[in-house]
């Protein structure tokens, strides 16, 4: 940058640095309109995945952690001018996907107390907490610690390893009031999982809906006038996944017309859904790319202080069905996590600047912690970008392409290097695209983030190894995958000067011809490819308008192989190789296919320390090291330090 660099202001010309990303627009499409302040108004996160550096590639995610501390206390600010309530919730999945939360052991170790700087007023727990034995209990003996009452985890328990007994996590609801006296019950609940390590147990919804504290809680001794229901859980009752559905049913039986606020996550998309007349859901995207706002007026409080329909503001109007007669209306909205969306929702807080110090103070430890993890260190220049689902599979473009290239020049046993060898992943161990240009250690843990190893039976009939894949991608589906972005399709956004919005972007309330009248004509906008979300409410809930991402849906399980004959033979036997985390799915299959397997015949065809973290970077070591030199730092990539 010209001008924000003096050693006083190193943070601000750190992350100023981090924008300034070449290739930016002049101009693209920004926030479509002011937020709609209800009674009660909702910022939403779910499913960071440890993306707290925000997204270093596409600045149309490009806001960090601390800009949003600093959005979210503006947002607090003008709640209270506006004499309204404003909460702030998160729906869990806090770790794999991004090296500031994986590259230490247990994962969060250094990201959550970043996280934890966003004043939530309820958080709930995710399957990602509850894989691994270690990180389930990081998340019960600091995380559950930090936020007290307010981690709400109502069918997720642990065994408390002093006294060997199951409790829960968190809480098993917050029955709490308001800053203007709304009186809330709120339930956290994670879907059915079952792949958490044996110290945690998932109470299934249909039970905790039976449970004697589920139906007190709902029948409390104290006035509710709204139950809050958040949860690690899509929100669209036809997803596989959903047990929000049951819950809100079983509240509405008990309680006809107290109205349901509910938050979802997991399947990684933007999604709200009327469930009834009283009950709506919002669901907030993933890593960092979404930021949910969800307002809503017409609650009947006795005990409420506060403005029903704030002045100055624009309100929300929108009725569940158009036969709604109980008075409730809703706003809902997509933001883009960036600092352009983050300024201009924030103006008329009565703050002069946007960053605020916890804010700066934020991104600075962000930086910090980048350094001390050597996150930007490189493995290589990635000749191409490889995506998860903007092209079809078996495209060169596709990722898959790629790791089955990488997987057969990897996952290589000296012993049996000779023997041809199938080697197959499930394709959600992939999480994100590979970028051309610097592969960094931050971007292996993005794009593969899983410790999941390499696992084998030996000398299968090639007739049968042969339909594993097929098998597999028919089979019973034990895997999931819900893509919503890709970076082949993202656009730098136009910096936005620290402390200073875009002259070009309108205040809030201003039109086109107040502008005019400031003399402000815009410049030609772009509308950059991102998320083009239709919903229940129809398809204006996107804060800044996208032209749409191709997107393919992808098999289940990709595989590589290697070894093989080059004569146009085929071998009578060949390793089959897989993951241990879907071993038992394989072994199931090999017999369908007319095996007599078992699970005693997988053994580890590598040391267990070489995963699904390991064959991207010994690929990049491999075969982009020699690209270095003349990496195009300039494909909208740059380093923060
Ligand atoms: N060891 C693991 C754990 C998970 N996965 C993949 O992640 C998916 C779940 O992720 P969400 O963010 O949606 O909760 C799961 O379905 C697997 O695809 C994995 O590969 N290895
Ligand atoms: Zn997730
Ligand atoms: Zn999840």
């Amino acid at each position: 940058c010209e001008s924000c660099y003096s050693p006083a202001n190193e943070v601000i010309h750190e992350r100023h640095v981090r924008r300034m990303q070449p290739g930016a627009q002049d101009a693209t499409v920004g926030p479509r309109a002011p937020l709609e302040w209800g009674q009660l108004n909702f910022l939403h996160t779910t499913d960071t995945h440890g993306w707290l550096e925000g997204h270093l590639k596409e600045q149309n995610y490009g806001a960090d952690w601390g800009d949003f501390v600093s959005f979210s206390r503006h947002m607090q600010q003008k709640a209270g001018n506006l004499g309204v309530d404003l909460l702030l919730v998160d729906t869990g999945d806090l770790h794999d996907g991004n090296g500031l939360s994986d590259a230490v052991s247990p994962n969060g170790l250094l990201s959550n107390p970043i996280f934890d700087e966003i004043e939530y007023d309820v958080l709930t727990i995710g399957n990602h907490e509850l894989y691994l034995t270690d990180i389930a209990y990081e998340t019960f003996s600091n995380f559950s610690k930090v936020w007290g009452t307010k981690y709400v985890t109502s069918n997720v328990q642990i065994i408390n390893p002093n006294t060997g007994v199951f409790e829960y996590i968190g809480n098993q609801y917050r029955y709490f009031t308001t800053a203007h006296g709304l009186r809330i019950m709120t339930f956290g609940v994670l879907y059915d999982f079952t792949g958490n390590s044996n110290v945690s147990k998932v109470i299934k919804a249909a039970t905790m809906v039976q449970q004697q504290w589920f139906l007190d809680a709902v029948n409390y001794d104290e006035p509710i006038d709204l139950f809050l229901l958040i949860g690690h859980n899509p929100v669209r009752t036809t997803d596989y996944s959903n047990t929000l559905g049951l819950v809100q049913k079983t509240i509405r039986s008990m309680r006809p017309s107290t109205p349901v606020q509910i938050f979802g996550g997991h399947s990684h998309i933007r999604d709200f859904q009327v469930y009834d007349e009283s009950s709506t859901a919002l669901e907030s995207g993933r890593y960092c790319e979404t930021l949910g706002w969800l307002s809503m007026s017409g609650i009947n409080s006795s005990t409420f202080t506060g403005n029903i329909k704030p002045r100055g503001v624009a309100n929300p109007s929108r009725k569940p069905s158009n036969t709604s007669t109980n008075g409730l209306v809703y706003s809902r909205r997509y933001l883009d996590w960036n600092r352009l969306t983050f300024e201009y929702h924030a103006t008329n807080s009565q703050a002069s600047t946007f960053d605020y110090h916890s804010g700066l103070r934020v991104t600075g430890d962000i930086t910090d912690v980048r350094k001390e993890l050597n996150l930007s260190a490189l493995y290589g220049c990635a000749p191409a970008t490889y995506c998860e689902s903007c092209q079809k599979f078996g495209a060169p473009g596709n990722i898959f392409s790629l790791t089955s290239i990488a997987l057969g020049a990897t996952v290589v046993n000296a012993s049996r290097s000779t023997v041809p060898r199938y080697i197959i992943v499930n394709t959600g161990s992939i999480r994100f695209d590979l970028v051309k240009g610097p592969f960094t250690y931050d971007d292996s843990f993005i794009v593969s983030p899983f410790t999941d190893a390499f696992q084998y039976i030996a000398n299968v009939p090639y007739s049968m190894a042969k339909n594993v894949i097929n098998g597999l991608n028919g089979a019973a589906v034990q895997d999931k995958r819900n893509s919503a972005g890709s970076l082949f399709g993202s656009m730098p956004l136009p910096s936005s000067k620290d402390s200073c919005l875009d002259p070009t972007l309108g205040l809030e309330g201003e039109t086109e011809s107040d502008l005019k009248a400031r003399g402000i004509t815009r410049r030609q906008t772009t509308v950059s490819p991102g998320y083009v979300t239709s919903d229940d409410f129809g398809t204006d809930g996107d804060d800044t308008p996208h032209s749409e991402i191709p997107s393919y849906s992808q098999p289940n399980y990709a595989q590589g192989n290697a070894s093989f004959p080059t004569d146009g033979t085929t071998p009578d036997v060949v390793d089959v190789i897989f993951l241990d985390y879907f071993a038992s799915t394989v072994v199931s299959i090999l017999n369908k296919l007319g095996g007599t397997y078992t699970i005693a015949d997988v053994s580890y065809y590598l040391d267990p320390s070489f995963t699904t973290q390991s064959y991207l970077p010994a690929y990049a070591k491999m075969a982009w090291q020699a690209n270095v030199p003349n990496c195009p730092v300039g494909e909208g990539v740059g380093f923060s330090d």
